[in-house]
């Protein structure tokens, strides 16, 4: 378990590495970072989920959370005495610390630290002729087509092949909406919002956008984040639950960035893996819920629909994705929100944006929205939950398709909650999670030095290329393979 603490009075203040001059108090703080299982942990936290770089596989570690507010709006966290020092751990540029009695720096001045907020998300094609290259960049990822390891060097043709039999399909639903992606644009305003209300905290930050498969890249994000020499990062990925096929992705993608650079691996880093259960998030969502059932002429009649981006079943069921589990207690959350409010609302969940030929997550919302409507519902609310920008899975497949299917089937009465985009009681609440992570961060522990040298015989990746096309060949163009790639169509 991670734990940061503080001790000594110094002539500079410098909380976790946090280096803080102070102008108006003459004190300070020295505080330093332990990993140590028997150290008191000061930050455990049902609220958001942090770990460092460091860790792999994922494995939870604990965040600050419930912590104390000072009168600046910036928090500090648990008191620890060992012998006479009070070990404290320091939080965004508040600290405690003692020599008898508590002390807090009121105002932060001239913070010497650099800090950085790295936003994931996974990017959209701006322009239709973008659509197909975007397409392959998705498919090529080992984390979104999971091929066993012996086939892996099928990856790339595989990609080639399925993004342009699909790119027609894309293009339309793309068309549809505008010709491109929203989500560039929405992502680059939650930043800036993010960027202000941490400012209005008093945490000065970069703000730095990476998509997984469109600009701006992660990787093209990292190389700015180098640049502008960051000394301390938070990487919050905009899905508030975690999966493998997209936090999990992306997050794969920055350990291998930092295990290959010397500046990068000593860069402190908190990763937020998961957040659908901060409490801002659910007030958030149960605020546009409440707001939108009122829309409808008998709120209280309207079965609440959340529909959520669906994983094939083998993520959850093989290779442990904990998404369906965060999924479904995020949902209990909002209800229990709601329920608190007085909206005691039917409800359901389904998943939605299934592609190719296994199995996805059940309830399909397709054939969900068909049985309510025969099963006599009239009035429903549809409710996004993974994804806090409207992108195409939005806009186009619930507000074009299935609102068309829900209307076919007999609802009669349709309403569709927004995303949260820069709702800004659900901005403050990120700006918060940033916040309570920046402690926990700590450097990947590899050195350049230590990290495995893969060796590349040439022969070998000869041999390889050279069975593995014929295989390749054989595999695609037979009749179940041909079979296979018309899933991907529809
Ligand atoms: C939590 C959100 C998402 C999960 C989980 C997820 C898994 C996942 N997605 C695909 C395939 C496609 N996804 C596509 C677009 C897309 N996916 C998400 C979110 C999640 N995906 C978003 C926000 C978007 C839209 C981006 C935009 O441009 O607005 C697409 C492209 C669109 C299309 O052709 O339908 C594909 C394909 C898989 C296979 C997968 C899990 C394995
Ligand atoms: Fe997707």
């Amino acid at each position: 378990m991670d734990v940061a603490s503080c001790s000594g009075i110094l002539p500079k203040t410098k909380l976790g590495g946090f280096n803080l001059r102070n102008s108006d108090h003459a004190f300070s703080t020295s505080c330093s970072y332990t990993r140590s299982p028997t150290s008191v942990s000061c930050h455990s936290s049902k609220d958001s989920q942090v770990e460092n770089l460091t860790s792999q596989p994922l494995s939870l570690c604990s965040s600050p959370s419930n912590m104390g507010k000072d009168v600046l709006g910036l928090s500090k966290q648990c008191l620890h005495k060992r012998n006479t020092v009070v070990k404290t751990f320091c939080s965004a540029g508040v600290c405690t610390y003692d020599n008898g009695i508590a002390i807090e720096s009121h105002s932060l001045v001239n913070v010497e630290e650099k800090v950085g907020v790295l936003l994931l998300n996974l990017g959209g094609p701006e322009t239709l002729n973008d659509v197909q290259p975007f397409l392959f960049n998705l498919f090529a990822d080992p984390d979104i087509i999971r091929l066993p390891r012996l086939f892996r060097f099928l990856q790339r043709p595989l990609a080639k092949l399925i993004s342009v039999l699909r790119a027609p399909k894309s293009k339309e639903g793309y068309a549809a909406i505008g010709g491109g992606s929203p989500l560039r644009k929405i992502t680059d305003e939650q930043a800036h919002a993010l960027k202000v209300a941490l400012e209005s905290k008093n945490i000065s930050t970069n703000v730095y956008v990476g998509m997984r498969y469109w600009y701006p890249f992660t990787e093209e994000a990292i190389r700015q984040i180098k640049r502008d020499r960051i000394t301390r990062l938070v990487v919050l990925p905009l899905y508030p639950q975690f999966s493998i096929s997209t936090t999990g992705s992306s997050i794969r993608v920055l350990n291998s960035l930092f295990r290959k650079d010397a500046y990068l691996s000593r860069l402190p880093v908190a990763v937020i893996k998961s957040w659908y259960q901060r409490e801002g998030y659910i007030k958030s969502m149960a605020d546009l819920i409440a707001k939108e059932l009122e829309t409808f002429s008998q709120p209280a009649e309207v079965m609440i629909f959340f529909s959520a981006h669906g994983v094939p079943v083998s993520y959850v069921e093989d290779a442990g994705d904990p998404y369906k589990d965060q999924m479904e207690e995020c949902i209990y959350l909002i209800m229990q929100e709601l329920k608190a409010r007085g909206i005691d609302n039917k409800h359901t969940l389904a998943y939605q944006s299934r592609v190719g030929p296994v199995q996805w997550l059940k309830p399909y919302t397709d054939e969900v929205l068909v049985e309510l409507g025969q099963n006599g519902v009239k009035s429903l609310l549809a409710v996004p939950v993974s994804f806090v920008s409207e992108h195409i899975e939005t806009l186009e497949e619930i507000d074009m398709e299935y609102k068309h299917l829900a209307l076919e089937s007999g609802i009669e009465n349709w309403g569709r909650v927004p995303a949260l985009g820069c709702t800004s009681s659900f901005i403050t609440d990120l700006a918060d999670a940033v916040i309570e992570a920046l402690p926990s961060a700590t450097a990947m522990s590899t050195s350049l030095s230590t990290s495995k040298v893969v060796d590349h015989d040439p022969v070998r990746d000869f041999i390889k290329l050279f069975f593995g096309s014929i295989l390749a060949f054989l595999l695609l163009f037979s009749p179940r393979m041909i079979s296979v790639f018309r899933n991907y169509l529809s």
